[in-house]
């Protein structure tokens, strides 16, 4: 365990926080159509006030940016960045395999020319990532530490494996982005989430992602139809494991006896990549900080503005100090709240809305009531996860919260 949240003082009142934000969600969508923009929820009729008065302006317009040109996207980068972290059989495995794909002849079965450099942030196999097995896989198991054992396999380690250690543009700054949830089951939606975030931060040039974590949150946060910790951490290792070349999970909340606030759950980030391991290495030999982002959607950030949710230092160190990329949500309006929200305002610079171009609402709470009612689950998740699912016989039971 990390002293992490020794920086920040103890609340109090977390439990009272969580608790909190459970009651707010019991009280939100369950059953009915999922909210569209064009609902009449609180803030959807507040946003079309608003976006009738101030058209969404665009983000770099805020961020006193001009739009870069589309063509700048990103150049390879050497597989050594990729391998670092993973266990030397598997390392080897994967590199056997990433050589035998690049030095094809003419380029592969398809007789399109294949790229001769691996990138982690798109993979080799771009388009039939299911199948990614050149992505570097982590050298240990979390098990041990999620079920708390006291033993050398139980300690806790942050993953590594597909964080990378050097830039490609020096210019930019490195970025790592976190998304903290529930992940109760994790879907596709959350792993599109990070490609919507990653597209974004290509296009704006100034960052160049370094990695992506989930952090499940422990089973302490009282939310009705959170599996097991040890459950949801297992799920979204499954869920990146072939499907991404650099999403990581950390089991270092979810292990944690105590509710963790995310404004701790990222001081824990930034300690283990900046204060732990010194940081990014540059070309010079000089270190640079990772900043840290939280990746989340717009209905945890409208939840900033309800009472007793979240504390103001938290807000404070979570917007200023890190720095939110914010996926919209359908029913929820973030420009108009960013607009309502004097903290998040105050740090707006700080933050990124992300447009979602294809709206995908897919949600946890649907996938566990189609489980539970016998229902088809397929292509909403990946089958990696759905497996899992059954295997263990998740979300059979009654949802204390769906059934009110
Ligand atoms: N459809 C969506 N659009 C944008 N962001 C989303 C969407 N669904 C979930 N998120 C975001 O994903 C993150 C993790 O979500 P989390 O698992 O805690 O809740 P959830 O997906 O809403 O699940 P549940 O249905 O169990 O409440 C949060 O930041 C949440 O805002
Ligand atoms: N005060 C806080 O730090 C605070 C409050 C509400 C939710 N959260 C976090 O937001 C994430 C998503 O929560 P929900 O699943 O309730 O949307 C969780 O990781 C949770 O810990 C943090």
């Amino acid at each position: 365990m990390t002293g992490a949240h020794s920086r920040i003082p103890t609340d109090p009142s977390d439990e009272a926080l969580s608790t909190s934000r459970s009651r707010r969600l019991m009280s939100g969508y369950i059953f009915g159509n999922p909210p569209s923009p064009d609902n009449t929820t609180r803030h959807a009729m507040y946003s079309n006030l608003v976006n009738e008065r101030h058209p969404t302006p665009p983000l770099r317009d805020l961020q006193g940016r001009d739009s870069p040109p589309l063509s700048e996207f990103t150049a390879p980068s050497s597989p050594t960045t990729a391998g670092e972290g993973m266990d030397s059989a598997a390392a080897a495995a994967s590199l056997a395999k990433l050589k035998m794909s690049t030095e094809a002849p003419g380029g592969g079965d398809d007789g399109l020319p294949r790229t001769d450099t691996y990138d982690p942030l798109t993979g080799l196999n771009d388009g039939e990532a299911d199948l990614d097995e050149s992505a570097p896989q982590a050298a240990f198991t979390t098990a041990e530490y999620m079920k708390g054992e006291d033993t050398e396999a139980g300690k806790y380690r942050f993953p590594r494996h597909r964080l990378r250690k050097t830039m490609k543009d020096e210019t930019k700054i490195p970025l790592v982005i976190v998304a903290c949830g529930s992940f109760s089951p994790p879907t596709y939606l959350h792993l599109r989430m990070f490609e919507m975030a990653k597209d974004e931060i290509v296009e704006s040039q100034t960052f160049e992602i370094m990695g992506g974590y989930y952090s499940p949150v422990s089973s302490k946060y009282k939310k009705a139809g959170l599996a097991a910790a040890q459950d949801r951490v297992r799920m979204c290792e499954l869920a990146v494991e072939h499907t991404s070349t650099w999403l990581m999970v950390d089991p270092w909340e979810a292990g944690q006896p105590e509710y963790q606030r995310t404004a701790v759950v990222l001081e824990h980030f930034d300690e283990e990549l900046n204060a732990r391991s010194g940081g990014v290495t540059m070309s010079d030999g000089k270190k640079r900080r990772y900043k840290v982002m939280l990746l989340a959607g717009g209905d945890l950030i409208e939840s900033f503005g309800e009472p007793g949710v979240w504390s103001e230092p938290d807000l404070h160190i979570i917007l200023g100090r890190f720095g939110c990329l914010i996926v919209e949500r359908a029913g929820s309006d973030v420009w108009a709240f960013l607009l309502s929200h004097d903290i998040l305002y105050s740090h707006r610079r700080n933050v990124i809305v992300i447009k979602q171009l294809i709206y995908n609402d897919i949600s946890s709470t649907k996938v566990r009531l189609f489980v539970r009612r016998g229902m088809s689950i397929k292509y909403l998740l990946p089958n990696s996860v759905i497996q899992y699912i059954y295997d263990n016989q998740l979300y059979r039971g009654s949802d204390a919260r769906l059934i009110q």
